[in-house]
């Protein structure tokens, strides 16, 4: 059994001082982040980068001493691979060609054809298993099926993830048929991940939280329980993470119905709230307001000892409840990294 304190807190263990990571921990905030990706030219070019988007990984962890590092990729290169038009406008985000009708369904590539566009993927894989200080561990992430597919169907990012909802309702077949190519084709990559060398994976379903009720269960809890099974049979033991962000009371239970080793938990809900719902199934893993990052001062190192304390009693790993922002000051993450590890 390895003794890495994330796959320890994976695994249930009760650690006097919670292992801590950051979402987007490699990232805009970072002046090295910056250069790197000037150098490869742009963000897509820096995910398919093996080299560089190895660097990047590395680089939080040589200044922070994080305990895990989290590949540098990126969860829309999935349905890129899978043929849609993907590009990023400048402050503006992603914009993909869309997917919304039975034609533009059928024309995806199949599951197993995805590996040429995601090779370079793996190779950074491989490059961090290498590379990684001995007791970091690496983590593999997808995103999880309905929140690549509000972008497929949508073509770009939404609020309210309005279009997608609308293909929902009005063509269910073609909504649920892209659900389910996305679900085999996240279980292919992740597999491709693992055995190239990330020790736990991610699913990252930023968009859960939009899905009420029955669609909840249909869109976030079944394709989540249908990947991580597939995955487990293929990998025994294999630790996954699940996030479905701002699902609110659809966190409890979330773990059980979906085979998750760990939750991760947003901001949305207090770490006192976690701790008594979710936390009870298991491991936990957040969720300090990424604003501290960019704010910092007392009110951090208070915010930081009150999630600490509020998820002591059981296994938990600290995160923040999402992404660190680009505005964020780097000396307020070691400030974070300080007060967990010394008090
Ligand atoms: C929805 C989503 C995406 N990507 C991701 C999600 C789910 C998590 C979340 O809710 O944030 C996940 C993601 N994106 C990225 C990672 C790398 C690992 C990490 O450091 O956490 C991970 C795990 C790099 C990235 N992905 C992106 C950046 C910024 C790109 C840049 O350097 O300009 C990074 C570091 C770009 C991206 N990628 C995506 C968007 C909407 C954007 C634009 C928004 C933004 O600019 O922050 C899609």
């Amino acid at each position: 059994m390895s003794d890495k304190t994330i796959l320890r807190a994976l695994r249930g263990e009760v650690l006097p001082t919670p292992p801590v990571w950051m979402m987007r921990q490699a990232g805009r905030y970072l002046p090295e982040y910056r250069a790197t990706r000037a150098q490869a030219g742009d963000f897509l070019s820096l995910c398919y980068n093996s080299e560089l988007a190895a660097e990047v990984t590395l680089q939080p962890i040589r200044r922070y001493g994080f305990d895990a590092a989290i590949l540098f990729a990126d969860i829309l290169l999935l349905p890129q691979a899978l043929g849609v038009d993907l590009w990023f406008e400048t402050g503006e985000g992603p914009r993909m060609s869309t997917t919304t009708t039975p034609a533009e369904l059928a024309a995806l590539k199949g599951c197993d054809d995805i590996h040429d566009t995601l090779a370079p993927i793996y190779e950074t894989v491989r490059i961090l298993r290498r590379e990684l200080p001995s007791e970091t561990t690496l983590i593999g992430f997808a995103g999880a099926p309905w929140t690549v597919a509000t972008y497929m169907i949508a073509g770009h990012g939404t609020r309210d993830q309005g279009p997608a909802h609308a293909l929902k309702a009005t063509d269910r077949a073609t909504f649920a048929g892209i659900i389910d190519r996305l679900t085999e084709a996240t279980v292919e990559y992740l597999a491709k991940q693992v055995e190239a060398g990330a020790e736990v994976v991610k699913l990252f379903d930023s968009w859960a939280g939009s899905l009420k009720g029955q669609d909840f269960e249909d869109f976030a809890v079944a394709p989540t329980a249908r990947i991580i099974a597939e995955l487990k049979a293929r990998f025994p033991g294999l630790p996954v993470i699940a996030f479905p962000r701002e699902a609110g009371e659809g966190y409890v239970g979330f773990a059980k119905k979906t085979g998750a080793d760990c939750v991760a938990i947003d901001n949305s809900v207090s770490a006192d709230w976690a701790a008594a719902h979710v936390q009870k199934d298991g491991c936990v893993q957040g969720n300090l307001d990424p604003r501290h990052m960019v704010t910092g001062g007392d009110a951090l190192v208070e915010a930081t000892r009150e999630v600490v304390r509020a998820f002591s009693k059981g296994p938990h790993i600290f995160n923040l409840g999402h992404g660190i922002t680009p505005d964020a000051d780097p000396e307020n993450v070691a400030l974070m990294v300080e007060t967990i590890r010394k008090g």
